[in-house]
C-alpha cells in the first residue's frame, strides 16, 4: 500500500515536471544565456524520487540543522540499512546562488613556437645521437627551446631555460648531456661512478626522465643510467649504484639519504647539475636538501659542475637559487615577450608574469553552485567519455588525496561497468530500442577506466598507474598535484581542475599535462559563484578562458541515466527521469546512498569533506581574498562529498577554521606544509623537514655554497 501511494505521488510530480522542466524553452527573458541556466536551478520544481520516500526542503535553520546532524550520526552507525523515512535531503537545484556574470576579458596571449622546422643534423651531434632522435624517436625537427639550449650547454655553460609546457626541455639538457658523455677521449666505465646529476621533484618524473635516457642511450651502451627516489628500496638503490651509474636521476630527499648513508655513492666525477622543475623543488621546501646536495657535490668535486635550472615557470625563488648557484648563465626564455620581461638583473616579477601556454591549448571556466559540482563532474565526464563519439584521455585534478581517494571510487562505483549499457548513436538519436543493429557503438564509461593518483599510494600502485595511464587511450585519472608538474602522459585530451589550483603558476602546470609538443589539448577550470573574479586573476596574467554553460554540460545525464538498464514493471517505468533536472537528481540520490549505504564509503566521504576544507584555507595570500573559507556553505560541500549533512564531527572544527580564516588569512594551518610535502614525499623526512621562508633560502645558499 505504502509503495502503492509512493508510486502514485511520484506520477504527479513527473507529469508536473513533464511541462515544466525543460533545458531549452524555460528560460527568464530579461537575462543573458548565460546565466539562464543558473536562474532556472533557482526557481525550478523540485524533482522528488518516490523510492527514497524522504522529505526535500530548503536549506535548514540551525534547529533543523540539530536535527540533521543527528540523523547524519545516526547514517553513521547504521551503515547497510535504508536510509531513514524522515531524513531531510536539501534539494540539488533550490538555494543555490546566482552564478554571477562573468567578466572574462579576451587577453592577448603570450604565443611560443614550439618547433622551428630545423633538424637536429644542424646541431654538431654523434650521427647515432642525431639517427637515434630522427629515426628511432621520429623527432624530425627541434623545438624552439632545445634549437637555444642544445648549443649553449655544449658549450659548457650554465643556464637558466623557461619554456612552454611539453616543448621538449628534457631533451634540451639530456642531448648534449649524452652527446659529452659520448664524446670523451677516455670512454667513460660504469665503475666510474656518476657524471651527471638530475633532481626532479616527483618519482614518477623520475622514471620519466630516467626513461628519456635510457631511450638516448641505446647506441652508447656502455653508458648506464640508474634513478633514486623515494618508496624504492634502499638496498636495491645501493647495490645498483655499486654496479655503477653514470646518470644519475633522483629526487633530492632519496639522493640526500644516498650521499649521508651509501659510502659506493661517491660524487668526484660530477661534471653536470640539472635542477628540473627548479621552483616547484623550492616551494616545497627542498631547498635545505638542495642545499646539502650542492656543499655534498662542493665538497667532493674539485671543479664546480655545469648547472642548469628549468621550468616553465621561473619564480622569484629560482632566480635566487640562480644568483647563488649559476656562474655568468646563460637565461634562455622561449616565447614572444619574454626579453622585454626580463628585469635588467636578469630576474623576473612573478606578479607581473605573463606565462605562455601552447596556442594549440583551449581553456574553460565553468561556473556551478556547489551542490551541484559532483553532478557536473559526473556529467563531463559521461560527455567526454562516453557521449562524444570517441573517448577522452581526461586528468582531473583535486586539492587533496582523501578527495581524490573517495571520488575514484564514488565514481567508479556509480558510473562503473555495472551501470552501464552500450547503445548506438543512431538509437540514440531516432530514440530506437537496443535491438538495432545500425549506428556507431559508442564506448561507456566501463571502457574508461577511473584511475587515481596521489601521493599517500603505495610506490608500486603508483607505478602501475602512472604506466597503465600512458599507455591507455581513454580513462580517466583523478589526482592530486602529484602529477601536475612535468609528467608526460601522451594523448591527453580534457584536463579538469576540479578544485582551483590557486597560484597561476600551478594552472599553468596542471593545463600543461594537455596539448604537449604540438598537439591539441582541452582544459575546464570549476569555479564556484563565490570565486569567479579567479577568472581576472588569471586574465592579468595574459591566460584567456571561455565559459561554459552549466546546463548544457548537465545535459549528457539525462542520456545515462535513460541509458541504465530500466525496472520491468510497468509501473515502475514512470520513474524514469525525463529531464536534465530529474536526472541530475537521480544521479545524486545514487552517490548519497553509495555513501549512506557502505560505511566506508562514508568514512571516505567525510575524511574527503574535511580534508576539501582544510585544503580550501591554505590559498596562497594572492588569492585568499578569492578562495574564502568563511564564504563556504558546509552543507552544500557536504551535497558535493554525497554527505546528506555537514559530517557532525568536523563542524565545530571547520567552524573554527572558517573564523581563525577570517581573522587572519595569512596563516596556514599547521598541517598545510605536511599535507602538501606529503604530495611530493620521496620517501623521507620531507614531511617534517623545515619550509623557510624566501629571504632564508637566499641567506642559506650565500652562506653556505661559495664556488663562486
Ligand atoms: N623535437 C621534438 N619533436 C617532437 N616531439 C618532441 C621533441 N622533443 C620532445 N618531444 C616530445 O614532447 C613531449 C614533451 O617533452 P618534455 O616532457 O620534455 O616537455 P617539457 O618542456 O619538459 O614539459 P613540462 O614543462 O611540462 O615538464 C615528450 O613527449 C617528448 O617526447
Amino acid at each position: 500500500m505504502l509503495l502503492l501511494n509512493t508510486m502514485a505521488e511520484f506520477s504527479n510530480i513527473s507529469l508536473n515536471l513533464s511541462t515544466d522542466v525543460n533545458v531549452n524553452d524555460v528560460r527568464p527573458r530579461s537575462r543573458s544565456n548565460k546565466n539562464r541556466a543558473n536562474k532556472k536551478f533557482n526557481h525550478k520544481e523540485k524533482f522528488v524520487p518516490a523510492h527514497t520516500k524522504v522529505e526535500r526542503r530548503e536549506e535548514s535553520s540551525p534547529k533543523e540543522d540539530n536535527r540533521k546532524r543527528k540523523l547524519s550520526d545516526n547514517a553513521e552507525i547504521s551503515h547497510g540499512k535504508k536510509p531513514k523515512s524522515d531524513m531531510v535531503i536539501s534539494s540539488l537545484f533550490r538555494k543555490n546562488p546566482e552564478i554571477p556574470e562573468v567578466l572574462s576579458s579576451k587577453v592577448e596571449t603570450v604565443s611560443e613556437n614550439v618547433f622551428t622546422g630545423e633538424t637536429f643534423k644542424e646541431l654538431p651531434l654523434h650521427p647515432f645521437l642525431i639517427s637515434n632522435l630522427e629515426e628511432k624517436q621520429g623527432f624530425k625537427q627541434m623545438t624552439e627551446v632545445q634549437k637555444k639550449a642544445i648549443p649553449v650547454l655544449l658549450k659548457k655553460k650554465d643556464a637558466l631555460i623557461k619554456s612552454q609546457t611539453g616543448s621538449g626541455k628534457t631533451l634540451a639538457y639530456a642531448v648534449p648531456i649524452v652527446q659529452m658523455l659520448q664524446s670523451r677521449k677516455l670512454k667513460i666505465k660504469r665503475d666510474d661512478g656518476p657524471y651527471a646529476l638530475i633532481i626532479v621533484p616527483t618519482r614518477e618524473l623520475v622514471l620519466q626522465s630516467y626513461d628519456t635516457f635510457v631511450k638516448l642511450l641505446r647506441t652508447f651502451i656502455w653508458i648506464v643510467p640508474g634513478c633514486l627516489m623515494g618508496g624504492e628500496k634502499r638496498k636495491a638503490e645501493k647495490s645498483r649504484l655499486r654496479k655503477g651509474v653514470n646518470i644519475l636521476v633522483a629526487t633530492p630527499g632519496r639522493l640526500m639519504d644516498h650521499i649521508k648513508f651509501t659510502s659506493v655513492l661517491h660524487l668526484a666525477r660530477i661534471q653536470w647539475l640539472v635542477i628540473d622543475e627548479a621552483d616547484r623543488l623550492l616551494e616545497l621546501g627542498y631547498e635545505r636538501d638542495i642545499a646539502l646536495i650542492l656543499n655534498a657535490l662542493k665538497s667532493q668535486c674539485p671543479d664546480p659542475p655545469q648547472t642548469v635550472l628549468l621550468s616553465a615557470t621561473l619564480t622569484d625563488g629560482v632566480e635566487r637559487l640562480s644568483s647563488i648557484t649559476l656562474d655568468n648563465p646563460e637565461h634562455i626564455c622561449v616565447g614572444e615577450l619574454a626579453d622585454t620581461l626580463q628585469q635588467p638583473n636578469g630576474s623576473t616579477d612573478s606578479s607581473q608574469e605573463n606565462f605562455t601556454l601552447p596556442s594549440q591549448l583551449k581553456q574553460y571556466f565553468i561556473v556551478t553552485p556547489c551542490k551541484l559540482r559532483l553532478v557536473t563532474l559526473a556529467a563531463l565526464m559521461l560527455w567526454k567519455c562516453k557521449y562524444s563519439g570517441c573517448s577522452s584521455k581526461m586528468i582531473i585534478f583535486m586539492s587533496t588525496q582523501d578527495s581524490v581517494h573517495f571520488h575514484s571510487k564514488l565514481l567508479n562505483q556509480v558510473l562503473g561497468p555495472a551501470h552501464n549499457i552500450k547503445r548506438t548513436l543512431t538509437q540514440m538519436a531516432l530514440g530506437q530500442d537496443e535491438s538495432s543493429e545500425d549506428g556507431v557503438e559508442l564506448k561507456d564509461m566501463s571502457e574508461s577506466t577511473i584511475y587515481q593518483l596521489h601521493g599517500d599510494m603505495q610506490q608500486k600502485d603508483r607505478t602501475n598507474t602512472f604506466n597503465k595511464f600512458a599507455k591507455a587511450t581513454s580513462g580517466v585519472l583523478l589526482c592530486t598535484d602529484v602529477a601536475a608538474r612535468g609528467l608526460d602522459l601522451p594523448h591527453v585530451d580534457w584536463i579538469v581542475q576540479y578544485t582551483s589550483p590557486g597560484a597561476t603558476v600551478d594552472y599553468i602546470h596542471r593545463v600543461g599535462r594537455t596539448a604537449r609538443a604540438g598537439t591539441k589539448g582541452q582544459s575546464v577550470l570549476f569555479l564556484m559563484p563565490s570565486e569567479v573574479t579567479y577568472i581576472q586573476e588569471l586574465n592579468k596574467h595574459k591566460i584567456s578562458l571561455d565559459q561554459m554553460d552549466v546546463s548544457s554540460v548537465l545535459e549528457p545525464l539525462l542520456l545515462h541515466v535513460q541509458d541504465l538498464p530500466q525496472p520491468q514493471d510497468v509501473t515502475s517505468k514512470r520513474q524514469i527521469p525525463k529531464t536534465v533536472e530529474e536526472a541530475a537528481t537521480f544521479l545524486q540520490d545514487r552517490f548519497e546512498e553509495c555513501v549512506l549505504n557502505d560505511k566506508d564509503m562514508n568514512i571516505l566521504a567525510s575524511k574527503g569533506f574535511q580534508s576539501y576544507i582544510r585544503a580550501y584555507a591554505t590559498y596562497s595570500k594572492e588569492v585568499k581574498n578569492i578562495f574564502k573559507v568563511s564564504d563556504l556553505h558546509l552543507g552544500h560541500v557536504a551535497k558535493s562529498f554525497a554527505l546528506r549533512v555537514a559530517p557532525a564531527m568536523v563542524h565545530n572544527a571547520t567552524a573554527t577554521l572558517a573564523l581563525k580564516h577570517k581573522k587572519k588569512t595569512s596563516n596556514r594551518p599547521d598541517n598545510f606544509r605536511q599535507v602538501t610535502l606529503s604530495e611530493y614525499s620521496s620517501g623521507l623526512q620531507a614531511a617534517n623537514c623545515n619550509v623557510k621562508t624566501k629571504p632564508s633560502i637566499k641567506r642559506k645558499f650565500k652562506t653556505k655554497l661559495k664556488w663562486k
